[in-house]
């Protein structure tokens, strides 16, 4: 078999002070070009997760590997794109996009031609996004979702290896969303990167991923892996089909009881009943 890209092992994280684990015994491995969704309730680790992965938290025991490797901190190769923006503001749209290349060019002794190299990566990312004609704009004379395909260029400016997206289109409306899940599914397989994808949307969870992981809380761990039976044919008209939403409710349901909210309901319905009665 294939090194997978991210190989974690029994990797538990405890935060300072914290009386539980944010995350307890993770045991996944992520293949190379996967798009991997990661659902679950509030507080289950998905963000700490993925932060971990991206080398911006340190786990307390267990392994974590990228390409055969231990994470030891943040890599140009595993670029993060967040659910606020992040787009400095004093730079245009173009700006923005190069600016990860200049920085590397800078930590990596690059000459300038290198940087100039890099304009025709730029144009194409701008082809890519749909945004050439807003090169020259300013963040703030954008909408939310051209902000966000601004953030998606740029983090893919350094051609990573993976994306880890933390509830990236956390934001937007409806409408701009779907849009971005076509866009996002036309960026995985023509850049071919690993996508790693927190998301409390079940709909874009299952819409996206090739798997759907589902964490549960309280310690934060791996529930259940979900295969996405759809391969890679999706339109938005699937998200209406009879399978798909079988899907959704199946985890919808299984977050619901992992979360308690379920037995919170049962209580309600129970002391609503007795107040009735009484
Ligand atoms: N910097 C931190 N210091 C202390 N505890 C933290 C820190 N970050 C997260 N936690 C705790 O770790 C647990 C997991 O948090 P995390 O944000 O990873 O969950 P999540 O599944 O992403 O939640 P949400 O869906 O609400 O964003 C929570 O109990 C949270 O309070």
């Amino acid at each position: 078999m294939n090194t997978p890209k991210v190989s974690i092992r029994a990797l538990s994280k405890r935060f300072e002070g914290a009386s539980v684990n944010a995350l307890q015994q993770i045991d996944l491995d992520i293949a190379a070009n996967e798009f991997v969704t990661f659902v679950g309730a509030s507080g289950c680790g998905k963000s700490t997760l993925l932060r971990t992965i991206g080398g911006l938290e340190t786990h307390s025991s267990g392994e974590l590997l990228v390409d055969g490797r231990p994470v030891t901190g943040p890599d140009v190769d595993r670029a993060m794109v967040f659910q606020h923006y992040s787009l400095y503001p004093w730079m245009s749209v173009i700006e923005n996009i190069r600016f990860c290349r200049q920085l590397a060019a800078h930590t990596r002794q690059r000459s300038s031609a290198d940087v100039e190299a890099a304009s025709g990566r730029a144009d194409a990312l701008l082809r890519l996004m749909g945004l050439e004609a807003s090169a020259q704009a300013w963040p703030n004379q954008l909408s939310g979702g051209m902000q966000q395909r601004v953030a998606i260029a740029r983090a893919l400016m350094g051609r990573p290896g993976m994306l880890l997206m933390d509830e990236p289109f956390g934001a937007l409306d409806a409408q701009t969303r779907e849009v971005m899940h076509d866009l996002i599914r036309h960026v995985h397989r023509l850049e071919k990167a690993t996508i790693v994808f927190v998301t409390h949307d079940v709909e874009e969870a299952i819409y996206l991923g090739g798997r759907v992981v589902l964490m549960a809380p309280r310690p934060g761990r791996i529930d259940t892996i979900y295969e996405v039976p759809f391969g890679d044919r999706r339109d938005q008209d699937l998200k209406h089909a009879p399978e798909f939403l079988r899907l959704k409710r199946e985890i919808l349901e299984r977050i619901r009881e992992t979360s308690g909210m379920k037995t919170d309901l049962e209580q309600l319905q129970r002391l609503s009943g007795l107040a009735e009665s009484a």
